[in-house]
């Protein structure tokens, strides 16, 4: 008897949240598993954001990788134009949710209309609405953070009883592993800015509460970081199918942005490659969507000139046509030891670079995982969103930071901050040596046998057995 043909690859849809330090490290997993055509996966986007998608689509191509381009559904807090957080900051998280929860119906037609229609949804935290939508097609929703394991069950404590926290300060989280106690204003923003009743923000709430309830959660972290809080969750939801696969950077090149073409690396490395290889340049960068003040950039300016080290500082412009506000003469007098560069870089490139030996960071969870992955110590300003709870972790916990300044809105003091980092780029910094520990352990997860491997070869299987199930051949 001729042997039946292999079964098609499972049909998986793929749902980014529109903000860099969101799609990126779901890009990078989207490349794993497009790897092996193990996947037929169908990514859904809009219009403006398919510039970003560039370096996925050139490495996969149709059946194997797909796109769903709807444009975005309209909401008044956004400006015409805007499809990405990107372009206004941590602000536009809630009219981007709102507005993209207005896809629901259209997916689900699309979702009808095919000969093969996915097996399970994977989506960014953010769009928690989509376990619905799952519900409906009845099919299984995994959550994908690009944030940490901690973060997922804050979020669900504060948001499943928002009265019990409101007015304490500070916040005492006794039900959560090590009973962390918080100021209140260092709680997470989608918390801080929450309005109850408001019909755009109650869709946030269920949105974030959604996410311990779907089937599976995937996590950009790794055991040895935040064991503790990914076992309290696989208690918590009931199953194992709690996944933690970071650093995700370390699995690829499918978000890395050296390979977008409007943003070239190249000088910045030529730059690097000149400079000593010993650890001596500061990274300088906030991410993807904080803009700073001038008040802030002079600041910032003055402390980096002061410090006497070399760095590079990412800057990122009020609009494409502004300029932004350095001190006079700032660039002639740092020229040779400092390079300022206009609004991207390639941070996974510059950060593994020898002559790169501190990061001046946000604590975006992204931005420290990948200081983590590449051994270099950061030196943290906590601003927003998670920051502060993430800084809390890497600072306190597990030694491989500092806190330099903090607050969205600080103007710091130039000649203290400069001080600072004059100290933290000395090599005898304690946090140095831990920084190139936590690498080795990164590294180690990330390889055969790893933890992060294994997570992540479970989560292939149990989505492979989806089609299993589906195509009805055995697995109970
Ligand atoms: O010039 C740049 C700037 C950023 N990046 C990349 O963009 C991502 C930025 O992510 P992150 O460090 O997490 O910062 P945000 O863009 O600010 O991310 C938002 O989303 C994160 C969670 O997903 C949160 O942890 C942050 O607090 C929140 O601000 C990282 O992968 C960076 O490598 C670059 O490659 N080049």
């Amino acid at each position: 008897m001729a042997d039946h043909p292999p079964p098609p690859p499972p049909h998986i849809l793929v749902f980014p949240f529109p903000a860099q330090g969101h799609a990126l490290a779901l890009l990078d997993l989207i490349h794993h598993l497009s790897l092996r055509r193990r996947f037929s996966l169908t990514v859904v986007t809009t219009p403006k954001n398919l510039p970003s998608l560039a370096p996925l689509l050139s490495l996969h191509q149709p059946p194997f990788l797909n796109l769903l381009v709807f444009p975005l559904p309209p909401h008044p807090l956004l400006p015409a134009g805007v499809e990405n957080v990107q372009q206004i900051g941590n602000a536009g998280n809630l009219p981007i949710i709102t507005a993209l929860h207005k896809l629901s119906d259209p997916i689900a037609n699309w979702f009808h209309s095919q000969p093969d229609p996915p097996v399970a949804i994977i989506s960014d935290f953010f769009l928690g609405w989509t376990l619905a939508l799952a519900r409906r097609l009845h099919i299984p929703r995994f959550a994908f953070f690009s944030t940490r394991a901690f973060l997922a069950s804050l979020n669900d404590h504060l948001f499943a009883d928002v009265e019990a926290v409101r007015d304490m300060d500070p916040v005492v989280f006794d039900q959560l592993p090590g009973s962390p106690t918080f100021k209140s204003e260092h709680l997470p923003s989608t918390f801080r800015r929450y309005v109850p009743g408001n019909s755009d923000w109650e869709l946030v709430r269920e949105a974030l509460l959604s996410n311990l309830l779907s089937d599976g959660c995937v996590f950009n972290t790794f055991h040895a970081l935040e064991g503790p809080y990914l076992d309290f969750l696989r208690r918590k939801m009931g199953t194992q199918k709690v996944y933690a696969v970071g650093p995700v950077s370390l699995l690829g090149t499918g978000g890395d942005p050296k390979n977008l073409g409007d943003h070239p690396g190249s000088d910045v490395i030529h730059w690097l490659d000149h400079c000593p290889d010993n650890g001596s340049v500061l990274y300088v960068c906030f991410g993807s969507q904080k803009l700073m003040t001038n008040h802030q950039m002079e600041a910032l300016a003055a402390a980096l000139e002061q410090s006497m080290v070399r760095f590079v500082w990412v800057v990122k412009k009020p609009g494409p046509e502004m300029e932004f506000s350095l001190p006079d003469g700032f660039q002639d007098r740092v020229s040779g030891r400092g390079l300022v560069l206009d609004g991207w870089a390639p941070q996974v490139t510059i950060l593994n670079h020898p002559a790169v030996g501190g990061f001046l960071s946000h604590c975006g969870w992204n931005s420290l995982l990948e200081a983590v992955a590449a051994g270099v110590p950061i030196l943290g300003w906590p601003m927003e969103a998670d920051q502060f709870v993430n800084a809390r972790l890497l600072v306190e916990d597990l030694g491989v930071a500092v806190k330099v300044c903090e607050g969205a809105d600080t103007v710091p003091d130039p000649v203290e901050l400069g001080r600072r980092i004059a100290q933290s780029m000395s090599q005898g910094l304690a946090e140095r040596k831990r920084a190139g520990e936590m690498k080795d352990e990164a590294l180690a997860a990330v390889e055969q046998g790893g933890s992060s491997q294994i997570d992540l070869e479970r989560f292939v299987q149990d989505l492979q057995k989806l089609q299993i199930e589906e195509k009805g051949e055995g697995i109970k």
